[in-house]
């Protein structure tokens, strides 16, 4: 039996500790500590409560404790883009701001006046999206210059939750790709775009690559909870620790499905041809200095929006249920509008889309709920064929992994539209990719290659064939 590790995946709306180890070459999970992650609203800003998040893996390492299991290692994920930014005495000189916070419209475009977008896309390879850290970052500088110029330290969320499990400071690889301020082929910070924006470089940390080992725990936290760990870095994107999960990773399409739908391919190098920029296809950084090539969808935030607008009445299985009966109602939203991004109610920017473009409005949880998930169905299947286009090759199979593998309506509908086969699985996903980083720095796993013949001999995949026969 291995030494057990202990992952952190916090997504953009929940958050879970689980532990996991090797046991007779099968990897085994115990989920330790489950809880929400939402916004806040902080004055006029849109925020991650971090303090809550960083109590809340607290309260998991001690649950561990009472299990008698004290893990050799520790690694955190969470979602991209988002930092914290320290002075000169290690403390916090803003909010965290989250990615859906208005602060950054209109930047995108004022970048490009100073920096082209087709040569931003041919050095970082990534794909447009207004909340990029490029762009928050020159928000700061036209709102608040004073705070970027006593920035000594960017962490981005999971290296700000390391330092503060261990005082040390370090940008992770994967996750700094998404900032839009790395170059995709140095696979370092981006001095010419820097300096062209005007941002200072000092702030930026040495970038480690996945399953490094940080360091440890700081004593103050060793005598809390009584035994000391590793703090190991996993693909500390959460997306980027989910793909490595992806069993058989060849000549398959992932859609890692939680809050946002990332849809892509693992590649060996970056693709930023001009069909690439044009779909905006990402290439943000994987393990081993693989590429993720992959679009942004919206994603199952819109029907996490939609459950809370009915007062969290509905489970998203009872959702599902509802939407499977509404086989007649057939509206469809662009999904991927940044009206969708942050609207105050989702059902009314959703009924408001479909009365613009004379489509039947809905008005039942069910026609909301079938309207979600058809659009989102609709939008995958756009992006499966720009990839097909993209690598003039047909991919066989679509491997849904993460919260959203739990909807089989959704899953049967992609088999359906695209006469693939979709495996459905692992859900824990980011958390299991997490884990195997760590169990590799630790040598209890030789390579990628073992850890994916290991997942997929340890979790069962449900899969999903076109439910007729094409005439
Ligand atoms: N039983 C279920 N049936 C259908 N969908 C589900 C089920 N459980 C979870 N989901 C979907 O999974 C999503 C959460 O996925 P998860 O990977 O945990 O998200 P994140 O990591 O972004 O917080 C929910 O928004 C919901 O739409
Ligand atoms: C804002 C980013 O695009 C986002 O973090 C995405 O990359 C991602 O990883 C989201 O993961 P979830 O688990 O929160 O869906
Ligand atoms: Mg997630």
């Amino acid at each position: 039996m291995s030494k057990y590790c202990l992952a952190v995946d916090i997504g953009a709306s929940s958050g879970r500790l689980i532990l996991g180890h090797l046991e007779k070459g099968k990897l085994k999970l115990t989920e330790i500590h489950r809880f929400d992650n939402n916004i806040v609203q902080k004055g006029e800003q849109y925020c991650w409560d971090i303090e809550k998040l960083f109590h809340e893996i607290k309260i998991g390492i001690n649950k561990c404790k009472e299990l008698e299991v004290k893990p050799e290692s520790i690694g955190v994920d969470t979602w991209a883009v988002d930092f914290v930014l320290l002075d000169e005495n290690n403390n916090p000189l803003s909010n965290a701001v989250a990615y859906r916070d208005p602060r950054t419209d209109g930047m995108m475009e004022k970048v490009f006046n100073i920096i082209p977008k087709e040569k931003l896309y041919l050095e970082t390879g990534i794909q447009f999206q207004k909340f990029n850290t490029i762009y928050q970052l020159f928000a700061l500088k036209q709102k608040s210059p004073d705070v970027l110029e006593k920035a000594k330290a960017f962490l981005m969320i999971p290296e700000y939750l390391n330092f503060l499990l261990t005082g040390k400071k370090a940008n992770e690889y994967t996750n700094a790709t998404s900032t839009q301020l790395v170059n995709a082929f140095t696979k370092n910070w981006d001095h010419e775009i820097l300096d062209q924006l005007g941002i200072n470089k000092e702030m930026f940390q040495d970038i480690k690559p996945p399953k490094t080992v940080l360091g440890t725990l700081s004593e103050e936290l060793v005598s809390e909870f009584g035994f000391g760990m590793k703090v190991v870095l996993p693909a500390t994107h959460d997306t980027g620790s989910a793909v490595i999960s992806v069993p058989e990773i060849e000549d398959t399409i992932y859609i890692s499905s939680g809050t946002w739908s990332l849809i892509g391919v693992e590649n060996r190098f970056p693709i930023c041809v001009p069909k690439a920029l044009e779909y905006n296809f990402t290439n943000e950084g994987g393990i081993d200095y693989r590429f993720r090539f992959l679009k942004n969808i919206m994603g199952l935030w819109m029907i996490q929006e939609v459950k809370r607008n009915y007062d969290d009445k509905f489970s998203f299985s009872e959702l599902v249920g509802l939407a499977r009966d509404e086989k007649e109602f057939n509206s469809i939203v662009n999904v991927d509008d940044d009206r969708f991004l942050k609207p105050n109610n989702m059902i009314k920017e959703i009924q408001g889309y479909c009365k613009e473009t004379h489509q039947q409005v809905p008005q039942t949880p069910g026609q909301m709920a079938k309207c979600v998930y058809d659009s989102l169905a609709d939008s995958y299947i756009r992006a499966i064929n720009e990839i097909e286009e993209i690598f003039e090759k047909k991919f066989p199979k679509v491997n849904v992994i993460g919260g959203g593998c739990q909807n089989e309506m959704l899953n049967q509908l992609i088999a359906d539209r695209t006469g693939k086969e979709v495996c459905a699985g692992p859900i824990e996903a980011t958390a299991i990719g997490n884990i195997v980083s760590q169990l590799m720095a630790l040598g209890e796993i030789e390579d990628i290659t073992q850890a994916r013949a290991i997942i997929k001999d340890s979790f069962e995949v449900k899969t999903y064939q076109q439910s007729f026969q094409k005439g």
